[in-house]
């Protein structure tokens, strides 16, 4: 899909910008603290009628107005030529699309797609597993509306599970009955949650697989494994040397993604299997009172060179990881879609040593679809990078 437009109005700092785009990409510089990241936050709040930077939909809304809105016009694949409105009120958000009122989130979520690409991306890779967890169930969510249904359904029961936790009179045998209630739709939505959840990261593996390896010198071959822990000297054993290894050093993957589910046989339960799960952990949780495992616990393992990269990887690999993370997003989306997604690139160009940066480009470039990119910078971006729609942007003010 092509951005043709976008009017902001009230939008955190911006209080009106109009912008026509043109059909190559744009480049939005300008000082810190101007807007820039403010115009792609309204840019990327189509996809999931959702900020990219906060779940706080009234800080969206520029001081002291009542509401804000965006309205895009868009050049879509599946829809043609698609208006889209959204008004930000504190009490909510009114959504129409082709001035049809969107009343649930499931009827909307995906069709217009974005993956936004910013210095915070960092914390997919060296972050807590939270950040992993809402990254995958936002790209499985778009592309999969059961998916959607079933994380909302977990999270009503899990919610609903852990305030009789907190109350928790007279322990888990009283409580049973209650419990049972809120564990069968937990337990049915569990089943369902794992396994897309693995199916989803074994697809999002092979884009990783492959992004990662466009964009990064992939001299870094297959690891050598960690010296035996008692010897002194920290060197590797002759027979872990790379030449041992049974694969060329070229066909190791260099980076990967691995569903890590919180219940480590999650993926073969089904809603029964779930439902005793949940059952068994009762005196535990109700002592801790909150649920302590289930999907809502669950994790994505990142390699690189078949070791986790938040230990091992340099700031290097994991910069590259993080991105090819986002384009692995990207392609995943297409490929389930059909759509092709908005980048939006946040700064994200300044963080990347010189090499993985032409590397990205050139991976964005080859892709047949070349994608629409929205980038942001503090200085206009190197002649290399080919020809942008420039915008200079003060005090949330466009020109
Ligand atoms: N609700 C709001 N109302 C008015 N202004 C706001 C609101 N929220 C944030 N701002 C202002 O928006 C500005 C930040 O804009 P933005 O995050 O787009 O910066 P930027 O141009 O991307 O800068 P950087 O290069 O530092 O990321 C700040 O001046 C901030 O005070």
């Amino acid at each position: 899909m092509h951005l043709k437009s976008i009017t902001v109005q009230n939008f955190r700092n911006i209080a009106f910008a109009e912008l026509a785009f043109d059909n190559s990409r744009q480049f939005f510089v300008g000082e810190n603290a101007q807007g820039k990241t403010n115009l792609l936050e309204a840019a990327g709040f189509i996809s999931a009628l959702r900020s990219f930077r906060t779940s706080e939909d009234r800080t969206l809304i520029a001081h002291g107005k009542a509401e804000a809105a965006i309205a895009c016009e868009i050049e879509h694949e599946k829809f043609g030529l698609t208006r889209v409105t959204i008004r930000l009120r504190p009490g909510g958000k009114e959504v129409h699309c082709d001035g049809e009122r969107i009343r649930k989130l499931g009827d909307y979520i995906g069709r217009f797609p974005t993956v936004v690409f910013t210095s915070q991306d960092l914390l997919l890779v060296r972050g807590s597993p939270g950040g992993r967890r809402r990254w995958l169930d936002l790209a499985l969510a778009e592309t999969d509306p059961e998916y959607l249904r079933a994380l909302q359904e977990y999270h009503r029961a899990l919610a609903s599970r852990n305030q009789l936790l907190k109350r928790g009179n007279g322990g888990a045998s009283a409580l049973s009955a209650e419990l049972d209630a809120f564990e069968q739709p937990l337990a049915r939505a569990a089943a369902q949650l794992a396994k897309r959840r693995a199916a989803g990261v074994e697809k999002l593996n092979a884009h990783v697989a492959a992004a990662y390896e466009k964009i990064t010198a992939v001299a870094e071959g297959r690891a050598k494994p960690p010296a035996e822990p008692d010897r002194i000297d920290n060197q590797s054993t002759p027979a872990a040397q790379p030449e041992a290894s049974p694969y060329p050093a070229s066909k190791s993957p260099a980076a990967a993604i691995a569903y890590a589910p919180s219940v480590a046989n999650g993926t073969e339960l089904d809603e029964t299997g779930w439902a005793s799960q949940f059952a068994s952990g009762r005196e535990r949780d109700t002592l801790m009172r909150t649920t302590l495992s289930g999907p809502h616990r669950d994790d994505c393992e990142l390699t690189v060179g078949g070791r986790p990269a938040r230990e091992f990887a340099s700031e290097g690999q994991q910069r590259g990881l993080a991105i090819s993370l986002r384009l692995a997003e990207a392609a995943y989306l297409r490929e389930q879609t059909g759509v092709n997604p908005v980048l939006l690139a946040d700064d994200v160009l300044g963080e990347l040593d010189p090499q993985r940066r032409r590397r990205f480009w050139a991976s964005i470039n080859s892709d047949d679809s070349r994608n629409q990119i929205l980038a942001t910078g503090t200085a206009p971006p190197d002649a290399e990078l080919g020809s942008w729609q420039m915008f200079e942007v003060r005090g949330g003010m466009f020109s």
